[in-house]
């Protein structure tokens, strides 16, 4: 059965957010990093997944790993401009997040994982959080896939496993002082995305 069948399988439902964000679990990193996770923030949104899968601007990216420029396992389609984003439900979304977490969204990226052996090592999302302290939703459609995170001086890592419409967020020192990353992993997995929401406001040094 190929990925988009699978998407069928699912079909038809109306999406909807969770405005009351009622699921959220906050787990304290540190004194002063946080992350949230949302279970079932959006529902319905196979039809999204489907149409970003087929429709967004997918770029294949080249990151330098020591000395050498090595092809991401990933795909990335990148809009720094809300307004162009390929969806509407992309943008209440923004919306919606805008008002809960009290940061401007305004752009986004969104990294699309083909299956299992796609992945996105350990990092901080230094290009969109130039502040100390950033707030950085992160909404997976598709595929449940493992996104850890390991304080910057290493350690025990945090294990979180969003499902499709589960929201992950990132906060307080968090991309300062934690990394994370999605492993690879030998149990086969259909399509995942993930959609990252950014701020201008965040992106620029404070
Ligand atoms: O795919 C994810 O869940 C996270 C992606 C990510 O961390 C990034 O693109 O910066
Ligand atoms: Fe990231």
């Amino acid at each position: 059965m190929s990925t988009i069948d699978q998407l069928d399988l699912f079909a038809g439902q109306e999406p909807g957010f969770d405005t009351a964000f009622a699921t959220a679990r906050r787990v304290e990193l540190d004194a002063t990093s946080w992350v949230e996770h949302v279970p079932a923030w959006l529902t319905g949104g196979d039809r999204l997944l489907r149409a970003l899968v087929t429709g967004a601007a997918w770029e294949q990216r080249l990151r330098r790993i020591a000395d050498r420029m090595m092809v991401e396992p990933r795909l990335t389609a990148e809009y720094p401009d809300l307004a162009v984003a390929p969806d509407d439900l992309l943008r209440i979304a923004a919306a919606e997040l805008s008002r809960h977490y009290g940061v401007p969204y305004d752009g986004l990226w969104i990294n699309y994982y083909r299956d299992h052996r796609d992945s996105t090592g350990w990092h901080g999302d230094w290009a969109t959080c130039r502040r100390e302290v950033c707030t950085v939703p992160v909404l997976s459609l598709g595929a449940a896939r493992r996104f850890l995170l390991k304080p910057r001086e290493g350690g025990r890592s945090v294990v979180l496993t969003p499902a499709s419409g589960d929201l992950i967020v990132m906060g307080g020192r968090c991309q300062r002082d934690w990394r994370h990353s999605v492993p690879k992993q030998t149990v086969p997995a259909g399509a995942r995305i993930s959609v990252n929401f950014s701020s201008r406001l965040q992106g620029a040094k404070g």
